[in-house]
């Protein structure tokens, strides 16, 4: 067995390392012969957090076959060592090797099914029941039914849990640690990662987990590290290394450890560790060279000093292993498996399941905002109250026929005096003041009949309009009562000039039909984000994300599996849209529907995949919440889907262009008012730039996830 007493400084007593000198001797027998005998090899390892020191320059090694205890006081940098030694963490400096190579190195099964790893955060999908939880990891793992069916009911009695559809939800906090715990043993994995994996378990179920350890173990074939705040029950440890201010301060069997420091008890033993290490910290402290050391670092400033000590077993200076992988297997390590996909897709599917009513909301959302959207915006304005002062005293007067032509749902007309009906647009009460001249009939008809008439007669003959312009709609139809009492003799009043019958779209298109393309995209896009914003987030902050990768899911398989499951979400979603604004509304679409639901389908995709951008790259949903956010009202307006493009000044307008859905809007209103196809410049490029933006999105989510994973 190996024993490291690590980095004592130059100026330790020299009878400290006598002692440890014969120690050593007592332990050499035991120590492993080769690389091959060693399950987890740590060699200078050092970590940061930005700027605070975590681990320095720290060397462990978990003999294969044994039980390695990881004791140390909270804070002191075990969980942080054990990310580095699962690959989810990268280490600063140094090197680790876990079952004979670094992990994650390409065609090496850790992260993957060779490794069991119970993070210290919960790590479980609350809407998954027991059952669930175990078969999900069963399929990552590769086990069939049968063998999950075997290890789940093993498990369960073994560990002592409720039935098997139990919702981890519902799961005290100590049943929730044991699911966990399961699902690290659940593949009979070579090597144990446990990161207090006793916290909140009754003292006869923690004797039984490390009995079960022990057992394990046995075999030569199982290793396992974990982490415990009961330092006690490490006793039961083949090996117990005693961390402090992220570095070891020794590692050897437990009872070697107590005998060198004549301790009864292993606390006691790293209680006078610490002391000493203190002692050693405060002498060189005094030294003219030494400077404030209250952590980690005074340690290890003097790594050359501890060497002849750390000599002891493979050593820091030794030279590390170069480790190679050709080209197919580093291919087949970055191509992504689809039964992890599988397995990622049927898990968000079940939650979707455990959610009906979330689910459903998910659904109905486009539908209610687009119809709100066909209901609310570009319509006739109804009941609004409209003053008119009528002076025209003619017995047939024309003013009154005027004001029949106004729609009487729309216009409520109050007749005022002049005075009044100022007043009340002054005072709010009314949109606007309507008003008619005293021979308003007589100077209109000169108006219509006579070639020039002068310009009083103009004036009297005109109807008068003050309107409150903040909130100002034209209510008015002249036109149609110059038809009505001039007939086929109309077209002389009529303006000089024309609108024919238009080449596309009709006379009647409304604000609404020029709006809905735009809006169906943007709505699609806006949902896919929210929908996949929080995803990672959330699964990040659980320690869920960590878990997968550990067992050996890929940020690319993370990526295809939410993109594949929301691809789903958003057909339903684009399918009732559909139905709603063809059907319901009768928005036209003159074009292949086919093209309109790829080029929506797509549209979500940049929507899904931008929301995965945000959920790899933010660590907080708050943040998150507020990315998605804050890009929803400058993308809207300048993607030219409330107001034309052409409108924008330069250079904003080059922005707008450059946005995912400006091109795409343009394109979805040329296929369905103008049933243009792809073979158009304008719609190829609104599919062209919608593919762009996917495929820019995914990779940045992808390396994004990598980085930070
Ligand atoms: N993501 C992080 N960002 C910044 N600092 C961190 C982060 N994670 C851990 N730390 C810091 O690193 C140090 C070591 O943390 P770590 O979780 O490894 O300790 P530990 O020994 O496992 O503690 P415990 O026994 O309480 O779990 C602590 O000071 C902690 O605040």
């Amino acid at each position: 067995m190996i024993f490291l007493h690590s980095r004592p400084a130059k100026d330790a007593s020299t009878a400290q390392i006598q002692k440890e000198g014969n120690m050593k001797a007592d332990l050499e027998a035991s120590l492993p012969a080769g690389q091959e005998d060693i399950a987890i090899q740590c060699r200078d390892v050092c970590r940061s957090y930005g700027k605070l020191k975590v681990l320095s320059n720290l060397n462990l090694t978990v003999p294969q076959g044994h039980i390695y205890g990881l004791l140390g006081p909270s804070g002191c940098g075990k969980t942080t060592l054990l990310k580095c030694i699962v690959g989810t963490l990268k280490i600063s400096r140094g090197h680790i090797a876990v079952l004979g190579k670094p992990p994650a190195f390409p065609g090496h099964d850790v992260p993957g099914k060779m490794v069991g790893y119970m993070p210290q955060e919960l790590a479980l999908y609350r809407e998954f029941t027991i059952g669930n939880t175990l078969t999900f990891f069963g399929r990552i793992h590769g086990l069939t039914s049968k063998e999950t069916k075997t290890r789940m009911d093993f498990l369960i009695d073994f560990l002592d849990l409720p039935q098997r559809d139990s919702l981890v939800r519902n799961l005290s906090g100590g049943q929730r640690r044991r699911v966990s715990l399961g699902a690290a043993l659940l593949q009979n994995p070579q090597l144990l990662i446990l990161d207090e994996p006793t916290v909140g378990v009754d003292p006869v179920l923690r004797s039984k987990i490390w009995q079960h350890l022990v057992q394990i173990v046995k075999t030569g074939k199982v290793s396992v590290i974990i982490t415990t705040h009961y330092i006690e029950e490490a006793r039961q440890a083949n090996v117990v290394g005693l961390m402090r201010n992220g570095c070891l301060l020794a590692e050897g069997p437990p009872d070697a450890l107590m005998k060198q420091h004549n301790a009864t008890t292993l606390e006691h033993a790293f209680l006078q560790l610490c002391e000493t290490s203190d002692q050693i910290v405060s002498k060189r402290g005094s030294s003219p060279q030494g400077g404030a050391l209250e952590n980690s670092q005074s340690f290890e400033s003097g790594r050359d000093e501890s060497q002849p000590i750390l000599t002891v077993g493979p050593g820091a200076a030794e030279e590390v292993p170069k480790y190679s992988a050709d080209w197919k297997v580093r291919a087949r390590h970055v191509l992504p498996k689809w039964r992890n996909i599988a397995a990622l897709m049927i898990k968000t599917m079940v939650r979707m399941k455990r959610m009906p009513g979330s689910l459903c909301f998910q659904f109905l959302l486009p539908v209610i905002q687009v119809s709100l959207i066909c209901l609310c915006i570009g319509g006739d304005p109804k009941g609004i109250q409209v003053a008119v002062v009528n002076n025209d005293t003619a017995p047939s007067a024309y003013s009154h026929l005027l004001l029949s032509f106004l729609d009487n749902s729309s216009v409520h007309q109050v007749p005022l005096s002049h005075t009044e009906a100022l007043d009340g647009i002054y005072n709010g009460e009314y949109w606007g003041v309507i008003g008619f001249g005293k021979n308003f009939t007589s100077y209109l008809t000169k108006r219509m009949l006579q070639r020039q008439v002068s310009r009083e007669v103009v004036d009297g003959g005109s109807v008068h309009v003050w309107l409150d312009l903040t909130n100002c709609h034209s209510v008015l139809s002249s036109q149609a009562f110059v038809e009505n009492k001039l007939g086929s003799m109309a077209y002389l009043v009529a303006l000089p000039i024309k609108f024919e019958e238009p080449i596309y779209g009709s006379q009647d298109t409304d604000f609404t039909t020029f709006v809905t393309p735009g809006a169906v995209l943007s709505i699609t896009f806006y949902l896919a984000v929210g929908l996949t914003a929080l995803s990672f987030v959330l699964e990040r902050k659980e320690g869920l994300l960590d878990r997968c990768w550990v067992a050996g899911v890929s940020s690319l398989e993370t990526m295809l599996a939410h993109l594949f499951s929301q691809l789903f979400v958003i057909s339903v979603q684009i399918l009732l849209l559909l139905l709603f604004i063809l059907l319901v509304f009768k928005i036209p679409n003159e074009g292949s529907l086919a093209l309109v639901i790829v080029l929506i389908v797509l549209q979500g995709i940049t929507g899904i995949s931008f929301g995965l951008v945000i959920s790899a790259a933010i660590d907080d949903e708050q943040n998150a919440n507020q990315a998605a956010l804050g890009i929803f009202y400058p993308n809207l307006i300048l993607s030219g889907i409330i107001w034309p493009v052409e409108c924008i000044p330069y250079p904003l307008r080059y922005v707008s262009l450059a946005l995912p859905q400006t091109y795409a809007s343009e394109a979805l209103r040329c296929i369905m008012y103008r049933g243009w196809g792809l073979s158009r410049m304008i719609v190829w490029r609104g599919f062209a730039v919608t593919l762009g933006w996917n495929t820019f999105f995914i990779i940045l989510a992808t390396v994004i996830l990598k980085l930070r994973t």
